[in-house]
């Protein structure tokens, strides 16, 4: 069973991280974007998009290059005893700088995931320090600036730009830096995530997926397969999906057309403690799925799905947890852009003007327009057994 083989290829995946994917572009002052979009042409927010895909590239360079020499010193716990690790400071830090840069200080706002506040405490120097180095050095390496140009007050600054409240009005960035944090731990799947929210709307996401494989999480592929993928969307604009080195140009991705459930497989969280996998399990049963959960750390779920990798995303958190904007709002319009559907368990759609939660009825569901309803009646049946 393709999905079978598919579970087994991402656990087989962590073992070849540290060889995988070298980025081959350098990205200049003048082409910083790295984004050749052809669908995407005429729409609005081609600027946007641009500065978005450039900005995403060059924090998932950053999360590679540390995830290839991670050590537990590099962790430090936080307040909600989340790892947290100089990637992700590092990669916010990046965002911010390169959509500032390339959008422009005035009205510039946005949600991200992390603060500065441990970095701030006399025991955070240090690792401040090396935040500092990291970013520089990724600038520098893509040719941006020739010196280091980011003081540690510039990087503090720089990821405290993400303390927005968002809401209904204006324009928001939306960041989570890295997505996935104990898959990127792990070696596994993660996720650099940016959307853009306009007037309360999702009107751009770009996901930038460094260790998803290009041949698509559902196809038999050798050890030595290439990873690294950027999915970008804009409203109205389409899905699509390049490679993040640019090894292959931009191509337009749908989500799977199958109708039958007996044909379908799912994808939800790879940590139980993130969704009820019991619960998962029962709907998938109701529905009529046979093949076993492609388990997938962070939103590459919602990537993977958006090439039709997987037809159905389930994710349950356990009661009591409250999602928040930035783990759904760039896999929220790459799937829909592709094709696909988002919903909550009460059939309603996700609501991402409401300031940094996103308050949704049990669960996120997303599949194609053909087993939508289906998808729903089954969620409701399980609901019902287990509350
Ligand atoms: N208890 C609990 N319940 C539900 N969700 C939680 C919980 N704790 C954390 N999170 C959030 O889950 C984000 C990771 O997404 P996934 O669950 O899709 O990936 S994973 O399989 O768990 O790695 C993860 O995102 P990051 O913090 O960016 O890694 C969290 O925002
Ligand atoms: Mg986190
Ligand atoms: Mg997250
Ligand atoms: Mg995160």
């Amino acid at each position: 069973m393709e999905c079978v083989r598919a579970n087994f290829r991402l656990t087989r995946l962590a073992v070849h991280l540290t060889s995988a994917t070298r980025f081959s572009s350098v990205i200049t002052r003048t082409n910083f974007s790295g984004c050749a979009r052809s669908a995407m042409s005429s729409s609005s927010y081609e600027h946007e998009l641009r500065v978005a895909v450039g900005a995403a590239r060059l924090a998932a360079r950053l999360c590679q290059a540390v995830q290839k020499k991670l050590l537990a010193k590099e962790t430090q716990s936080k307040a909600d005893k989340s790892p947290v690790t100089v990637a992700d400071y590092g990669s916010q830090a990046l965002v911010s700088w390169a959509l500032e840069r390339g959008i422009g200080s005035e009205n510039f706002s946005m949600v991200a995931e992390e603060d500065a506040d441990d970095l701030r405490k006399d025991d955070g120097l240090d690792m401040l320090l090396r935040i500092t180095d990291l970013v520089n050095n990724a600038i520098i390496d893509e040719g941006l600036e020739s010196s280091p140009i980011l003081t540690k007050e510039n990087v503090l600054e720089a990821i405290d730009r993400g303390r927005s409240q968002g809401g209904p009005v204006g324009r928001h960035w939306v960041l989570d830096p890295i997505d996935g944090t104990k898959g990127f731990l792990r070696g596994d799947q993660y996720a650099v995530a940016l959307a853009l929210l306009d007037e309360g709307e999702v009107v751009l996401g770009v996901l930038a997926c460094p260790n998803l494989p290009l041949a698509g999480v559902s196809l038999q592929t050798s050890s030595g397969e290439p990873v690294g993928c950027l999915f970008s969307a804009t409203r109205g604009g389409g899905t699509m999906m390049q490679s993040l080195n640019d090894s292959f140009a931009p191509k337009q991705v749908y989500v799977s057309d199958v109708d039958h459930p007996a044909l379908a497989c799912f994808c939800e969280s790879f940590e139980s403690a993130h969704s009820r996998q019991t619960l998962t399990d029962q709907i998938a049963k109701i529905m009529g799925v046979q093949a076993p959960p492609i388990r997938i750390d962070s939103q590459a779920k919602y990537g993977a799905m958006a090439r039709g990798d997987a037809v159905i995303y389930m994710r349950f958190p356990h009661v009591g947890y409250r999602e928040k904007i930035w783990d759904h709002a760039a896999g929220c319009i790459v799937i829909e852009e592709a094709g696909g559907v988002v919903r909550d368990a009460a059939g309603k759609r996700l609501d991402f003007s409401k300031g940094r939660y996103l308050d949704v009825e049990h669960g996120i569901l997303a599949t194609n327009p053909k087993l939508i309803d289906t998808l729903l009646t089954s969620v409701e049946a399980a609901l019902k057994v287990y509350k």
